[in-house]
């Protein structure tokens, strides 16, 4: 039995990080997937719920078809302790996926096998294009998976994004 970890914010999860789920799928058994930033919501950068993104993974998840767990995870001001906080969170795993230099690093540390993995048409498979894109009322479904565009939809998310962004602005 071999179990993964991935972790991201996932502000929203997008193709990019379905992708990236799709490669991992073949070479593990259970997928460990970690919410993070998990106490950030309603905010520009942040705009949904730990729970909201465990929903739109939830959803996603359906066609991969594989075990997992979507487990959200706060950070901690202290990154020498982060990935103890990881592991009392979250089922035992083997290896670590991730492009995150600094996520690459402390598990790197604590002797966890780290894998990276290609970035997928970069420029438009970011969470910070797609928050943008919902401000603008520009097209972003195409950058999500059907079942997140659901969930966005039904947590009216882009309302919400353009309200937050409005009042930024105030
Ligand atoms: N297009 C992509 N292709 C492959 N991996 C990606 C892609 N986008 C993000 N990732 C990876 O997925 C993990 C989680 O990413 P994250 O949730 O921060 O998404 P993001 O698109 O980078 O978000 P943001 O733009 O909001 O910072 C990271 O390891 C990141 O490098
Ligand atoms: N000290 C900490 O709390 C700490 C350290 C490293 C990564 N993280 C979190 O892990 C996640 C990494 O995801 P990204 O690769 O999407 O940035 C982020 O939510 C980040 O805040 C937290």
């Amino acid at each position: 039995m071999t179990r993964g970890f991935y972790i991201g914010r996932f502000q929203p999860y997008h193709n990019g990080h379905h992708t990236v789920i799709e490669q991992i799928a073949p070479e593990v058994d259970e997928i460990v997937i970690g919410v993070g930033s998990a106490q950030f919501s309603h905010e520009i950068e942040n705009p949904f719920t730990a729970g909201e993104r465990v929903m739109m993974i939830s959803a996603a998840m359906e066609e991969i078809g594989i075990p997992f767990y979507a487990i959200p995870i706060e950070d901690l001001r202290r990154n020498a302790l982060w990935v103890s906080h990881v592991y009392s969170m979250t089922p035992y795993f083997d290896v670590v996926y991730s492009n995150n230099p600094l996520v690459i690093r402390l598990f790197s540390e604590m002797g966890m096998k780290v894998r990276t993995m290609p970035m997928v048409m970069r420029k438009t498979l970011s969470g910070t294009e797609i928050r943008r894109r919902m401000i603008a009322g520009e097209d972003w479904r195409n950058l999500v998976p059907e079942a997140v565009a659901g969930v966005i939809d039904q947590i009216h998310g882009v309302e919400r994004m353009k309200q937050i962004a409005s009042s930024d602005v105030i």
